[in-house]
């Protein structure tokens, strides 16, 4: 008999040992019973011990059923995920559910699922195309069919449904399910070269030195300023790896995941790209999954969980805007992706390249003490200017909609050229807050404690932390008089007043209410690009890689709330935001400028960046953050917890506190409340732990845990660990 360690899908931080009457190949799924349950687990190892080593062996429950026939998490990802349960102390049945697709979680088969393949028939194969010249669809279609099979929704796509509709009516082609057989290296036979541009110096310089790195582990930053030509890079720099047959898989954030950066690839290789987000459905998931496990994609592009695909051949990892907030997941397994990437790259032994125009403070030091390669593109490719940045000085200047007078004047020079403009706000609706005008109460979230947003299309109040609505009040709850006024200004709120000051000029507003679904924004996007709207008001969104031809002014309406919040993470967040705006304008002939209105036009931090740019802006705060003993100079955990008693939540923290300064010299501060001290009707506090080095620190995490999972209120309260935590809210 053998005793096998499986990773079972439950909150525990342990391995299971179950029987089986032989070994099994660790990556292996299997069912077994646990409690009353049937769940699908992994093998994680077969243990090499007989019976009389193995503590109440007979009480050992067996495996039910062997789910694979081979290893479908592959050594490489069983070193990931074990990795990922230690360095997050994480579950690691719950780990290992994370990196699979979610069929695959539910025990369905890993083999390759049949598909619906549009063919020639017997007939069709006789058939001259010329006879349906008539119909230049069809005809492409079926064109194409005598080459080979395709796959009934890739023919729909291309050529149309009414073309494959007709083509079978004809019997020209019929569907057929068929199980498709994955072939390595299989875009070899389409991969083609496009014209490309002449790389400049400093581009060349930086994929000489990508090229270099094959077959080694290395990682390096392309610090490149906003349209430098990056994208130029990652595409010449993988160019030799398709070649070869190698497999390169690219992490992008949610939002930047575009059909256009899909296609730019797919263009100059002619080759399929696989896609990654979350939008996709499980089918279309498990199959991209197989396909890059089968090494037949050569490119594999996705967001953060993308980087638990398998791959057959692996040549190198991308991490594009690496300095991205949607790379760390925030619930659950709380891992970040950009980390994971290094970690992987070093066990396929291949290079990692991140490229970002503001990298993250972490991957900055890491640049700077010589342990990551050092790209840099200084210059904006084809000859497009740089953006002028300027501090807009709003004190004492009449304010209309959010908008001062100086900077109403310079949109309208703006418009009146012809030109495009756009409006960041940083919140959406239309006021963040509603208020009594004769006793100054505000309308209040009462599960959250906090104001509740106005949203005047929608005539109600959502709160924007739990998302509870309610419809908008007539009278203040405290005094009952009847004028309730609106306070600050959200992006509904200056789309109205824009509507005012400017018009007849066309505008569209972009924020998660009016854009909802991929699809919507792509939409939105190209309709800017085909100049149908001269403003854009929009919040986060429009920072995010869009190439915008005809914007040259980018106005920021409001950036001294970042300037005084309590997240010592805070100025790195604006520095990018505002960097990663300026980057829209101006990118092709037309020159581009910024303003940045502010009631403190001196403060240091806007001065930095207005005049000296990011990159001064982020190696002086890397300065200020090794003098304060932050990260990334210390290492750093939280444990959150929170619950409808705040004393509970409160205690809880206090006796884990404990736990650690009776035992481990770790410095610990807490707990206080987090920045959002209630949400849903939980009280939610912070303990914040941090030493000089990660180890020790780890360590006394691993130690104490024991202790904390069975202190009293570990039970009646919601804690959860967030390893290098980069959100305080
Ligand atoms: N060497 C070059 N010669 C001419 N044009 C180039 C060159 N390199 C890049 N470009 C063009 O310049 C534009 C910006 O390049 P690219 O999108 O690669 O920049 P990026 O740094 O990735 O941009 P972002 O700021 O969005 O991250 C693109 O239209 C690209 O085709
Ligand atoms: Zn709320």
């Amino acid at each position: 008999m053998a005793f096998i360690q499986v990773a079972v899908p439950v909150p525990l931080r342990q391995l299971f040992t179950y029987t089986h009457d032989s070994a099994l190949e660790a990556g292996v799924r299997v069912m077994v019973p646990f409690g009353p349950r049937k769940l699908v687990g992994v093998v994680v190892e077969t243990l090499r011990k007989s019976e009389s080593e193995i503590d109440n062996s007979n009480k050992l429950k067996a495996i039910e059923m062997v789910l694979d026939h081979q290893p479908i998490v592959d050594g490489v990802l069983l070193k990931m995920a074990q990795w990922l349960w230690q360095y997050y102390h994480h579950a690691p049945g719950e780990v290992l559910h994370a990196m699979l697709p979610v069929l695959l979680r539910k025990g369905e088969s890993a083999g390759p699922t049949p598909q619906d393949m549009l063919m020639l028939t017997d007939e069709g194969k006789k058939t001259l195309s010329a006879s349906l010249s008539r119909a230049p669809k069809q005809n492409a279609c079926f064109t194409a069919l005598t080459k080979r099979a395709m796959l009934a929704i890739e023919a729909r796509k291309q050529f149309g449904a009414p073309a494959v509709k007709a083509l079978v009516e004809k019997s020209l082609a019929v569907i057929k399910e068929v199980t498709p057989e994955f072939k390595p290296g299989a875009w070899l036979s389409t991969l083609t070269m496009a014209e490309k541009p002449v790389p400049d110096t400093e581009q060349s310089v930086a994929i000489a030195a990508l090229n270099r790195q094959h077959g080694n582990f290395a990682v390096s930053l392309l610090e490149g300023v906003t349209g430098s030509g990056k994208t130029e890079v990652y595409l010449q720099a993988i160019e030799p790896l398709l070649r070869e047959g190698k497999q390169v898989l690219i992490l992008v954030p949610e939002i930047g995941l575009t059909p256009q950066t899909v296609s730019r690839f797919e263009k100059r290789f002619g080759i399929a790209v696989g896609v990654l987000h979350s939008q996709l459905s499980d089918k279309d998931r498990l199959q991209v999954w197989q396909r890059a496990k089968a090494g037949e994609l050569g490119i594999v592009i996705g967001t953060r969980s993308a980087i638990f695909t398998p791959l057959n051949n692996p040549g190198m990892l991308i991490v594009d805007e690496e300095h991205d907030e949607s790379f760390k997941q925030q619930d659950g397994l709380r891992y970040h992706a950009r980390d994971l990437a290094a970690m992987r790259a070093k066990q396929h032994n291949i290079p990692l390249l991140l490229g970002s125009a503001t990298p993250a403070l972490e991957t900055l030091n890491n640049a700077l003490s010589g342990r990551y390669a050092h790209l840099q593109l200084t210059k904006r490719a084809g000859g497009a200017q740089s953006t002028h940045q300027h501090v807009l000085d709003a004190r004492d200047q009449p304010i209309h909609y959010g908008i001062s007078q100086g900077l109403l004047t310079i949109m309208r020079q703006h418009i009146s050229a012809g030109n495009q403009v756009l409006v960041f706000v940083n919140r959406r609706g239309y006021a963040p807050a509603l208020l009594c005008h004769h006793c100054g109460e505000t309308v209040t979230c009462k599960r959250c404690e906090r104001p509740y947003t106005v949203h005047k299309a929608q005539n109600r109040l959502q709160c924007h932390h739990c998302g509870g609505m309610r419809a908008m009040p007539t009278n203040c709850e405290a005094c009952h008089y009847n004028e309730l006024v609106t306070a600050g200004t959200g992006t509904e709120q200056v789309e109205q007043g824009l509507a005012s000051l400017f018009p007849g000029v066309t505008q569209v507003r972009i924020d998660s209410d009016t854009v909802r679904g991929k699809d919507k924004l792509h939409q939105t996007l190209d309709a800017i690009n085909r100049q149908e709207y001269q403003l854009l008001v929009g919040t986060q969104i429009l920072s995010k890689g869009h190439h915008f031809p005809h914007v040259t002014l980018v106005a920021v309406l409001d950036c001294d709330g970042a300037l005084f919040s309590a997240d010592f993470r805070a100025p790195e967040k604006l520095a990018q935001l505002v960097t990663q705006l300026a980057g829209r304008a101006g990118r092709a002939s037309k020159p581009g400028e910024m303003w940045l209105q502010t009631h403190n036009p001196h403060h240091p931090l806007l001065q930095d960046l207005v005049h000296n740019g990011y990159g001064h802006f982020a190696r002086h705060a890397l300065m200020e953050r090794k003098a304060a003993s932050l990260p990334p100079f210390i290492s750093q955990f939280v444990i959150r917890a929170e619950a409808t008693d705040s004393s509970l939540a409160y205690r809880f923290l206090q006796d884990c506190k404990q736990v650690f300064t009776q035992a481990h010299a770790i410095e610990i501060s807490g707990p206080f409340p987090c920045l959002i001290e209630k949400r849903q009707g939980r009280f939610r506090f912070m303990l914040v732990c941090s030493h000089q080095k990660r180890a020790p620190l780890h360590n006394a995490l691993r130690l104490a845990l024991p202790f904390l999972q069975a202190l009293p209120q570990a039970t009646k309260v919601r804690w959860s660990i967030d390893i290098d935590p980069t959100d305080f809210s």
